[in-house]
């Protein structure tokens, strides 16, 4: 099977610093693939050169076999690479459902043009709906965005990444800042997703990672240390060594392997 990311010997330097240097990786189709690794590991800076938010200084990104290493992100986006943003890209004067319908219409405009403005409006209110059902959402469609929790607009932010009709989604650290409450029903939302929809998730919350992923890739100093089922990771030995010292050592080898 053909990998839907693959990346190439990957690199983006600043200056002198490596700081994503020749990382190769694959992510098959229908995977939910998470990327971990201690601070200063590279992550950000990888998920952004994958996103095209930061250019690569050397190295390839293939999705679905072509080459998109120069291409910008909004044009990754229209081939079904789409991320989502630690900072909130809402519109929060608009209600819910307007959010929505109108990540729906930027998709729409292109596909179908020569339509109706109101027939394209409805159409875009009811995909919009369904949406926000699949987020948990549909009560809230009436009430304007800046109403919602910060779970909520991380919900909704899911609910107009999926209006785009992706194949990769890629999550910026998606429970940052979010309450145990919060977070347990965004895991939720997560598994609940299309099996055929592929993720990439950066997360700190190792307890999410290893309840999400099928596959883990460990990132230290820029390169990959360890790829691979989260069981098998978590028992890596140089994994261990990398997160030594950190304060995450716990979650990832007492808390993780506890379950
Ligand atoms: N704009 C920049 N200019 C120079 N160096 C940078 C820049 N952004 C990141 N770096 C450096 O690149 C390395 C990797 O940083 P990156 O933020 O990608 O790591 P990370 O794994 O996401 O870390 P964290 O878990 O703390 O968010 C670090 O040494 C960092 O200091």
């Amino acid at each position: 099977m053909t990998a839907l990311l693959e990346l190439k010997d990957l690199t983006r330097s600043y200056g002198s610093l490596a700081a994503v240097d020749g990382v190769d990786l694959k992510v098959m189709p229908g995977e939910r693939h998470a990327l971990i690794g201690p601070n200063g590991a590279g992550k950000s800076t990888l998920f952004a050169t994958v996103a095209g938010t930061l250019r690569a200084t050397g190295g390839q990104v293939l999705f679905s076999g072509a080459d998109v290493t120069s291409l910008p992100e909004s044009e990754r986006a229209r081939r079904g690479m789409l991320r989502t943003y630690q900072h909130s890209s809402l519109f929060l004067g608009c209600s819910v459902l307007d959010n929505v319908a109108l990540a729906v219409q930027r998709v729409h405009r292109v596909a179908h043009r020569f339509d109706r403005a109101a027939w394209r409006f409805r159409r875009a209110e009811a995909e919009a709906n369904r949406h926000l059902d699949s987020v948990g959402l549909a009560d809230r469609a009436g009430a304007k965005a800046a109403a919602l929790s910060h779970g909520e607009r991380r919900q909704l932010e899911v609910a107009m990444v999926l209006a785009a009709q992706p194949t990769l989604v890629m999550f910026d650290e998606p429970t940052a800042g979010m309450s145990a409450a919060e977070t347990e029903r965004f895991v939720e939302l997560i598994q609940r997703l299309p099996g055929n929809l592929t993720l990439l998730i950066v997360e700190h919350d190792l307890d999410v990672v290893f309840r999400l992923a099928d596959r883990v890739t460990v990132l230290h100093l820029g390169r990959v240390l360890a790829s691979g089922p989260p069981e098998r990771v978590q028992g890596d030995p140089q994994v261990q060594q990398a997160y030594l010292g950190t304060a995450r050592t716990e979650d990832l080898f007492i808390e993780a392997g506890d379950r």
